[in-house]
């Protein structure tokens, strides 16, 4: 990041040190209660990182409020609730998805009397049967692998405070959408959207999926350190599938474990590597706060936009 840009650039010894004064404190009890939950995760990181940060979204969220039922006001409207949502971007294998559990989890526990939902934009993939019909299944992850329209229609049911809003979901262990099976989305308080093109502008579409945002997050990371995070999942995934046929890491698992390495390390760079560099990483300025993380996922700094 250049020194004239947009972003106040925060060391994490300083980040560590923010409190809102009229906030109270998240207990001892209930930050180390977390780590329990996530083994990924350092108590360092939840009291340095997170506490912080779900400090600043309270702010986000106490001002989203009241500028919603300031303007009811105006209008002559009757104020009706709407979910703030949080986007969170960033490249495939970087941390998102853990970023956001671990957000969820916090909010809830800072938030005990609200409903703190949480959804991956990887359902909104189409499914293989589609990627293979149309070409693209090398795309996967690419804009046009995505159902943006649909994303989007769903993004503006849970907005206008629908219950019971569906949608699809993905497994990384079949590779594939789960045929048949929805998840769905209740009136939460606060939705944190997570997924690597949620920062991206529409090809067709009049509105953008960032439209919907309140506020966004761009996890950022050397390409090194994600390639190696990517390998490492990977493997993660092959050793869990050892005993399971069905399993699209199964092939892998009972093969060559370095042939299996090595297609993962070819995938990364020709796929996932180029979508980064073409579609991603050019949405990083459009995010409110960029977490970087170095080295073993250790987060060294930090970037607020300025304006
Ligand atoms: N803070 C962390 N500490 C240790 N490992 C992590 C951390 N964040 C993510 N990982 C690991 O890195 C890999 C990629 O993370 P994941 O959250 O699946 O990424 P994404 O959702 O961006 O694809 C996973 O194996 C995950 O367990
Ligand atoms: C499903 C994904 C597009 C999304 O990735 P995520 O951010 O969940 O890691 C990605 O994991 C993927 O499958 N990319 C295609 C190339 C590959 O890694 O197989």
């Amino acid at each position: 990041m250049q020194p004239n840009s947009n972003y106040y650039q925060i060391d994490r010894s300083e980040w560590k040190t923010f409190h809102e004064e009229s906030i109270p404190l998240l207990s001892e009890k209930k930050i180390e209660s977390l780590t329990s939950l996530n083994d990924k995760l350092s108590l360092e990181d939840v009291r340095d990182i997170y506490v912080p940060l779900v400090e600043m979204i309270d702010l986000y969220q106490k001002n989203y409020r009241k500028l919603r039922r300031m303007k009811s006001n105006f209008l002559g409207y009757s104020y009706e609730p709407a979910p703030l949502i949080i986007g969170v971007t960033g490249s495939v294998a970087v941390g998102k998805s853990t970023t956001a559990r671990v957000l969820q989890s916090l909010l809830q526990k800072f938030y005990t009397d609200k409903n703190i939902e949480m959804i991956t934009t990887d359902g909104f993939l189409y499914p293989n049967a589609y990627l293979i019909e149309h070409g693209i299944l090398g795309r996967k992850g690419f804009p046009e692998s995505y159902d943006m329209e649909r994303l989007i229609q769903f993004l503006l049911d849970v907005k206008t405070g629908k219950p019971n809003v569906e949608f699809p979901v993905y497994s990384h262990h079949i590779y594939d959408i789960v045929p048949d099976t929805f998840d769905v989305v209740n009136q939460p308080d606060i939705l944190i959207v997570e997924g690597i093109n949620v920062l991206q502008l529409p090809s067709n579409q009049q509105i953008y999926v960032s439209d919907f945002f309140d506020f966004s997050i761009y996890v950022d990371a050397d390409v090194e350190n994600v390639e190696k995070w990517y390998l490492e999942r990977f493997e993660l995934l092959m050793d869990l599938a050892k005993n399971q046929p069905d399993n699209y890491y199964y092939n892998y698992a009972i093969g060559n474990r370095e042939d299996a390495i090595n297609m993962a390390r070819g995938v990364f760079r020709s796929v996932n590597l180029k979508n980064l560099e073409e579609y991603i990483a050019p949405t990083m300025t459009r995010a409110d706060l960029i977490i970087h993380k170095s080295d073993n996922h250790f987060i060294d700094y930090l970037q607020i936009k300025k304006y």
